[in-house]
């Protein structure tokens, strides 16, 4: 029987009655794997991972279980996330070419899924306050080939300044209790007290009051949180409502297990049912609530001035080595907007504003290196672009894929077939990373960093909470 903190059996046997039997066993079912597939890619199709049947909600999402050494993973053909938490991207729905906030995007569910909808289109700005983060956050959006977004690293308070009345939609995923959470992440258990839920409300309200700065006169806002307590739910919708009456709550299009949000357990104001809760006995998933809210202001409520666009910054001579590489390469990929933050060049998304004042962990598709008298590719690169789009391309066995994310060297099949230079290599249809070849051998590009055996054996990955 899983240990619950004291005080939490409690508060639910008050809160949920009858149902508070089925609420606790619940707690001692197992956890429910599960996956999206990344549109973005060239093929979706799973080459190593296994699917147990779709998820009810959306078309992206896969019950089974993530190897972190898969082929799938490494080049973000998937994305692990449980089931519920599948459904905050389904809520926000953005369209390709809108402007959306990921508020507090670490590590990068919500993210990938909302970039899933926006086709490469328009801007994300994926932000999170702890750097670290920040950095998984960046990681994780490269590997998914997103070339729209911006990752920034700010809190919420920074961030409002900059982009004041900016977003067609915002996405908060907030901090929260986590008590949706316990079963997967049982050291959610060891920072929960009684008073823990209200604390956590009070930060929620700061960062809410700083988000509905960033939003659009009728723009969009989904909160979502994965812990059960009415404080950071239902009782901060109304909250929100009341200092912002131009904010309303429409449905959130519930599916079969999902249940509608509790009135009585904040104001009893009757829009709170079109919230949404998942409850562990009701839906093969973890704890979450879930609101969405529109703006009812209009053109007339503007009062901030579009922000300043960003411009490049390359000099001629970048410029040139970029250009030397993208012929050879690259012919049809051009992007208009080019930034380099030292050495680094980025490809940033169309209508990116003045980045000055930001931080920055990635701004669009990582390009590669300037080098003295070279332009070295990202993996990014690969990861981001289609396959089709490079001129050179060799596609690896298994065995050479194992090599090369090991950070080896190999000589390649039909080496007469292949001149010296860069390759994008390809494994189940979509980019994994570039190499060099130099007579029949291919060097190595795969980053230090993310090198690893591939094993069979303690291959499931630690998996993603959100
Ligand atoms: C529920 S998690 C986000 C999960 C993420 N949306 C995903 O889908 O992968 C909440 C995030 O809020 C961040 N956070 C913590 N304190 C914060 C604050 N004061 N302001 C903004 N974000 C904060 C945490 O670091 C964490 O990454």
């Amino acid at each position: 029987m899983a240990e619950l903190p004291e005080g939490f059996e409690e508060k639910y046997r008050q809160l949920l009655g009858d149902e508070a039997d089925a609420f606790i066993e619940s707690f001692d079912k197992p956890v429910v794997k599960a996956f999206r597939q990344n549109p973005l890619k060239a093929n979706m199709d799973l080459y190593d991972t296994e699917s147990d049947g779709k998820v009810p909600w959306g078309k992206w999402g896969n019950y089974g279980a993530v190897k972190g050494h898969s082929v799938d993973h490494t080049t973000g053909v998937i994305y692990s996330q449980e089931p519920s938490a599948q459904l905050v991207g389904e809520l926000a729905r953005p369209k390709p070419g809108e402007r959306v906030l990921d508020l507090a995007a670490a590590p990068g569910g919500k993210t990938t899924h909302l970039a899933s909808f926006m086709e490469q289109k328009g801007l994300l700005v994926s932000n999170e306050i702890f750097r670290k983060r920040a950095a998984i956050l960046s990681e994780n959006v490269e590997r998914f080939g997103v070339q729209n977004a911006i990752v920034t690293n700010h809190s919420s308070q920074e961030l409002s300044p900059k982009f004041p009345q900016y977003f067609d939609k915002i996405v908060l995923d907030a901090p929260c209790s986590g008590e949706g959470m316990f079963r997967k992440d049982p050291a959610a258990i060891k920072y929960w007290h009684e008073h823990y839920p209200e604390e956590n409300a009070t930060r929620q309200r700061e960062i809410l009051e700083e988000a509905v700065k960033m939003l659009k006169p009728g723009g969009q806002l989904v909160y979502s949180t994965c812990t059960f307590a009415p404080e950071e739910d239902e009782r901060i919708i109304a909250w929100l409502i009341s200092e912002r009456p131009d904010l309303e709550i429409v449905d959130a299009d519930k599916y079969e297990a999902m249940d509608d949000g509790k009135p009585e357990w904040a104001d009893g104001n009757p829009d709170l049912k079109k919230t949404a809760r998942l409850f562990p006995h009701h839906s093969d998933g973890e704890g979450h609530f879930m609101a969405k809210l529109v703006s009812n202001q209009t053109e007339d409520d503007y009062v901030a001035k579009e922000p300043k666009l960003a411009k490049s910054n390359l000099t001629k001579d970048q410029r040139a080595l970029w250009q030397d590489f993208r012929t050879d390469f690259l012919p049809d990929y051009d992007p208009a907007l080019l930034i380099a933050f030292g050495d680094q060049v980025y490809a940033a998304p169309e209508g990116t504003p003045d980045l000055t004042g930001l931080q920055v962990m990635r701004v669009g598709v990582h390009l590669g290196t300037l080098k003295k008298k070279r332009f070295e590719p990202s993996l990014a690169l690969a990861l981001a672009l289609h396959p089709d789009q490079f001129t050179r391309r060799y596609e690896v066995t298994d065995e050479e894929w194992a090599k090369y994310v090991h950070g080896d060297t190999f000589m390649i099949r039909d080496r007469e077939q292949y001149k010296n230079g860069w390759y994008l290599l390809e494994i189940g249809g979509n980019g994994t990373g570039f190499g060099k070849l130099v007579d029949g051998q291919m060097k190595n590009f795969y980053p230090k960093g993310l090198r690893f055996q591939v094993r069979e054996e303690k291959n499931e990955l630690s998996d993603d909470m959100y």
